[in-house]
């Protein structure tokens, strides 16, 4: 007889298994040690074109880093659900830093509901704008050494994303200072994340993150050893994003495929964790200054291919992303 437990797929969550070569990995050592970054350029010009996503290996952050964030992380979703809930992003007017518990943010909402929980934080600063202000840190008491540790990371993250970014720049045949020019004081957020694992009949109604593209311009993601991240390759089917140790998954958001007018994909990705085991994943956004505009660069754009998209600014954008997919959000008028 089938054991109840045993994870049954509907079709529709089936991911192809296929080389990762679809996923490309990219080795950031000629960038940061400057030997040789148009090499680098031209592979970050190849997964980000065709994929939207790459593995980035000797990419110079120490593994007691990513260790200590992701030990904080399992200590954070074993507190009580009141203590999580106390620090509920709901809680933190539009800074929107804080806890989502199950079903609190669906990224695909209509079709499916999110069963992971999460915690955002961000740089500690002024709440003049959307994305600013202060962070609803747990009680030190209860998880010792958090705010350093995935504060530490935080900044790590940072670091690395402006170095992949003069990649990205090169790449596109700008200076490579293009994006810290747009990110003197950035919007960036700093989630972890909790995926239970899912038994008996998984369908698309509940996933552990529903299909969505990322909203802003980069996105550095930790995993754990679980597995479940899937990404839509070309012809539509989904790719697992199996964990490679010692690496990161990069993807582009909206932001930079409107940059790029659609040279770059910012790609549909999701989670369905059927492992059996916890899943935590520790994804890093960087988008740009509040204010910063974006329209495709004169270079993504010919008299074949016409500029798509008109310009936005980088928080107005954004921020009507989060109102999609925050209950809470749509209930404040406007
Ligand atoms: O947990 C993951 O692997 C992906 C998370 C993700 O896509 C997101 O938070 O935007
Ligand atoms: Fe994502």
């Amino acid at each position: 007889m089938l054991n109840p437990n045993t994870p049954m797929l509907a079709d529709a969550l089936h991911a192809t298994r296929q080389s990762f070569d679809k996923i490309p990995v990219v080795d950031l050592a000629p960038l940061i040690d400057g030997s040789n970054p148009q090499k680098v350029a031209g592979e970050i010009n190849w997964a980000l074109a065709n994929a939207g996503f790459m593995y980035v290996r000797n990419h110079g952050i120490a593994d007691t880093v990513v260790d200590d964030a992701f030990d904080q992380t399992k200590a954070f979703f074993k507190l009580p659900d009141t203590e999580k809930m106390d620090l509920h992003v709901s809680r933190s007017g539009q800074t929107l830093r804080g806890y989502i518990e199950p079903f609190g943010e669906n990224t695909d909402p209509g079709k499916t509901k999110d069963l992971k929980e999460c915690f955002d934080l961000g740089p500690e600063s002024e709440p003049d704008c959307p994305f600013f202000g202060p962070n609803p840190w747990p009680d030190e008491a209860k998880i010792p050494g958090f705010r350093d540790a995935v504060y530490r990371y935080h900044e790590e993250m940072k670091r690395l994303s402006m170095t992949i970014l003069t990649g990205i720049a090169r790449s596109l045949d700008q200076a490579p200072d293009f994006f810290e020019n747009r990110m003197r004081n950035p919007i960036s957020i700093q989630r972890l994340l909790h995926y239970p694992p899912q038994t008996g009949i998984v369908d698309e109604s509940i996933i552990g993150i529903g299909a969505h593209t990322d909203y802003g311009s980069l996105t550095i993601l930790a995993q754990d050893d679980v597995g479940g991240l899937q990404v839509m390759n070309r012809d539509g089917q989904w790719v697992e994003g199996t964990p490679i140790a010692g690496t990161f998954v990069i993807n582009i958001g909206d932001l930079l495929q409107r940059l790029t007018n659609d040279r770059f994909l910012a790609n549909l990705h999701r989670v369905v964790n059927t492992s059996g085991r916890e899943r935590y994943s520790i994804p890093f956004f960087i988008d740009a200054d509040y204010d910063a505009e974006f329209s495709p660069l004169p270079s993504c754009v010919s008299q074949d291919n016409p500029a798509r998209y008109e310009a936005v600014t980088c928080g107005a954008h954004k921020y009507g992303r989060f109102v999609q997919s925050y209950p809470h959000l749509q209930k404040v008028p406007a």
